[in-house]
């Protein structure tokens, strides 16, 4: 069965997009396994199913590359928002709100969830911060923007092998669902820059939920004011929030190519 496919990214965070809204398609951990592969397959770091939805305009199901599926994804959305033109987007985490403004595109990806069964982790305790520590990473805030995030502040994000402790912690039986890493540095300037360690996708250019996480605990801990800059090494996100209020990223949203791919030549 040959089906068409977008190659979009949010500052080369990248995904391949099915419009699976008028023909159904049947996606497995295979599958999605197969597709991912950068070799052989057609490459992403999260695969995006949209389908009919009785509560938005329409629902994104989120396959990362490891075959595992998540609740949200920021960059993901913005490219929706700008391929369909959809308002609102039912997501497993929630119904997400999105408009172009501009070349840009700013989505409400709901108010963060803090409390520790929320994130989830496996056992009650504080998560502003968490009394945890892997090496030299130790005490992050735990936020839940639709899916899990760790948000780490050091003194030069760059500096830290997240190649290293970014798997280490997002397998910790600490999160019994895993979780996203994020490190951040509060710039001169006031900005954050930051790295994030997906889960189920390793270090990507970009991650726009990790930004999110990581705006709202910076601006809870009063290092940074909304709005903030949040500098990937993809380019930068705007991110705004206050308490109660859902939290507002704005950023490029790019179409690369449409292509076609025969499903049969990969495993179910
Ligand atoms: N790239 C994303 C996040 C994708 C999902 C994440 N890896 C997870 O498993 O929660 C983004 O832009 O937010």
């Amino acid at each position: 069965m040959t089906r068409q496919f977008h190659k979009m990214h949010g500052l080369g965070n990248d995904f391949v997009v099915f419009d699976a809204r008028a023909e159904p398609l049947t996606v497995t951990p295979a599958l999605a396994r197969a597709l991912g592969d950068r070799k052989t397959g057609v490459g992403f770091d999260q695969l995006i199913v949209l389908t009919p939805s009785p509560a938005a305009d329409l629902r994104m199901d989120i396959w990362n590359a490891d075959g595992g599926m998540a609740e949200a994804c920021g960059n993901a959305s913005r490219c929706v928002v700008a391929l369909t033109g959809a308002q609102t987007i039912e997501t497993e985490g929630g119904v997400i709100e999105g408009a172009a403004i501009g070349a840009e595109v700013e989505v409400a990806m709901g108010e963060p969830r803090f409390d520790w069964n929320q994130i989830p982790l496996a056992d009650a305790m504080d998560t502003r911060p968490l009394p945890l520590a892997w090496d030299e990473l130790a005490s992050p805030d735990a936020v839940n923007v639709g899916n899990p995030h760790l948000c780490f502040f050091v003194q030069d994000s760059d500096a830290i092998p997240l190649e290293k402790l970014g798997p280490q912690i997002e397998h910790d039986p600490a999160f019994p669902e895993r979780i996203n890493v994020n490190v951040a540095s509060v710039e001169p300037d006031g900005s954050l820059k930051l790295r994030t360690w997906e889960r189920g996708a390793g270090l990507t250019l970009a991650c726009g939920t990790g930004a999110c996480a990581t705006g709202v605990a910076a601006i809870r801990r009063r290092l940074a004011t909304s709005p903030v800059t949040v500098r990937t090494h993809g380019g930068n996100l705007m991110i705004s929030w206050a308490p109660g209020e859902p939290v507002r990223m704005r950023g490029a949203a790019t179409h690369v190519f449409t292509g076609t791919i025969d499903l049969d030549s990969l495993p179910a």
